[in-house]
């Protein structure tokens, strides 16, 4: 097993270049299934989540090579399989994006129901498959599996409202949006996610020859097509990962230079670190963090695009553990997002737990401990409350942030951190 040492307190300075988008490169490997040939994507992360997308992508027949500098071959000539195997879905929650694309590609497609981050509660795929029924696909769920079926005269566009209890659904938005792009006639995606990752996929799609309009907005529109073409795509940074290190920046009192991001995707991390005192200097594609000083407390709740991000929530909660005062927390997409409180709280964190929403009581230190990784975004919660803490955090379980962090601990250690990876026997 692997694990994380850490020896805090940590002082950050140079520059950390920001990967892609595992978000965004997910689904867009998923959309490259509906064009026959060869496709190129650069800037595609080298972490564990795109190695399942592989793995699945393989599995029905597209073949996927990473060349050298980031870029990564897809080639949908051929699907032989249109199934996504238990033991592949299970891994990841984006691998159920599959069955759009298959949809409109084969005609048919059988998926097992997903997995992925389980740790803050169920995640249905409800909306997703009634987008796609609204399109006239015939969908059944037997054996964990959901089945799904083009009808005789094709799937056929028509006005689906997407929203769900706690607003858009970002993967459903997705996979109904690929499934529409071949369907016949016009479909109206109603509160339609518009993250800027949803964005990407929506204008790789463009450039394949789809007819997308109201890109970045509540309402998409689909003008059905009969075939899509491999083309070439440039993967957004991920912000996330951005909002990350910025948070780092803060949690150890450094300056550090973030490039290869866009600032524009992340207003509301910006304006919250701005009201709690850091100084950050925005430029098109970098950003200059740096913060000395008290941390102002803050009152945060988690929102759609361009709501704060709840990708966001637990980096941000570590670093309000050690602001000058009480911050709140509330956590309106996922309401159960809250594993890494106890973790945290080992750190001698003061977190409380309310419902959906937990009151931090700011400290001046935390201290170092072992703590457990119980998700991709609380592992990473985890990493920066060991950078910032008193003496030695062991972080445990560290697959979870290897799911989606490219290289993290070399690019902490290049700009200084004392953070090793070890394994060690379980
Ligand atoms: C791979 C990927 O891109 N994952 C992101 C994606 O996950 P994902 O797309 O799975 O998250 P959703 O946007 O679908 O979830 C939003 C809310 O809708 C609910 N819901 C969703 C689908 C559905 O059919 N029924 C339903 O009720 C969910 O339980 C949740 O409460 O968006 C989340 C919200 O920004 C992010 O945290 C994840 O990092
Ligand atoms: C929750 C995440 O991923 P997933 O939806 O794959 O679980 C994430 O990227 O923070």
């Amino acid at each position: 097993m692997n694990i994380f040492e850490i020896d805090g307190p940590c002082k950050l300075s140079g520059t950390v270049e920001i990967s892609g988008a595992k978000n965004a490169a997910l689904p867009i490997m998923a959309a490259a299934v509906l064009g026959n040939g060869k496709t190129l994507l650069e800037s595609v992360p080298d972490i564990a989540d795109i190695r399942t997308m592989f793995e699945l992508l393989d599995s029905i027949g597209v073949k996927c090579k990473r060349l050298e500098n980031g870029k990564v071959e897809v080639d949908a000539s051929s699907i032989d399989n249109p199934v996504g195997d238990y033991d592949i879905v299970r891994k990841m929650r984006a691998s159920f994006c599959i069955i759009g694309p298959l949809l409109a590609r084969c005609g048919q497609a059988r998926v097992s129901l997903p997995g992925g981050c389980s740790s803050f509660g169920h995640r249905p795929v409800d909306i997703h498959l009634k987008g796609l029924r609204a399109l006239g696909a015939e969908i059944s769920i037997e054996n964990g599996y959901v089945t799904a079926r083009v009808p005789e005269g094709g799937l056929v566009g028509t006005e689906i409202f997407l929203g769900g209890t706690n607003g858009p659904t970002v993967l459903g938005t997705a996979n109904v949006l690929m499934a529409a792009s071949m369907a016949k006639g016009t479909t109206v995606l109603e509160y339609a996610a518009c993250e800027p990752e949803i964005q990407d996929m929506a204008i790789f799609m463009k450039k394949m020859g789809a007819k997308i309009s109201g890109i970045g907005t509540q309402t998409l529109t689909v003008e059905g097509v009969d075939e899509l073409k491999p083309v070439e795509h440039r993967i957004i940074p991920d912000r996330i990962e951005a909002g990350t290190f910025m948070v780092g920046a803060v949690m150890t009192q450094s300056q550090i230079t973030i490039s290869n991001c866009c600032p524009e995707h992340l207003r509301a991390p910006i304006d919250c670190l701005r009201q709690m005192g850091t100084r950050i200097c925005v430029d098109k594609d970098s950003m200059e963090v740096s913060h000395t000083g008290k941390i102002r407390p803050a009152h945060l709740t988690t929102q759609p695009y361009p709501g704060f991000p709840t990708d966001l929530q637990a980096q941000f909660m570590a670093m309000l553990c050690l602001a000058s005062g009480n911050s709140f927390i509330t956590e309106k997409i996922f309401p159960e997002r809250f594993s890494h409180v106890a973790e945290l709280n080992r750190l001698s964190a003061e977190i409380n737990k309310v419902g959906s929403s937990v009151v931090i009581s700011g400290r001046e230190t935390l201290l170092g401990a072992p703590v457990m990784a119980s998700d991709l975004r609380a592992s990473a919660a985890l990493v920066l409350a060991g950078l910032a803490a008193e003496g030695k955090t062991i972080v445990n379980r560290v697959y979870h942030i290897d799911r989606g962090y490219e290289d993290i601990v070399s690019k902490l250690q290049a700009l200084g951190a004392a953070i090793e990876r070890k394994h060690i026997d379980d």
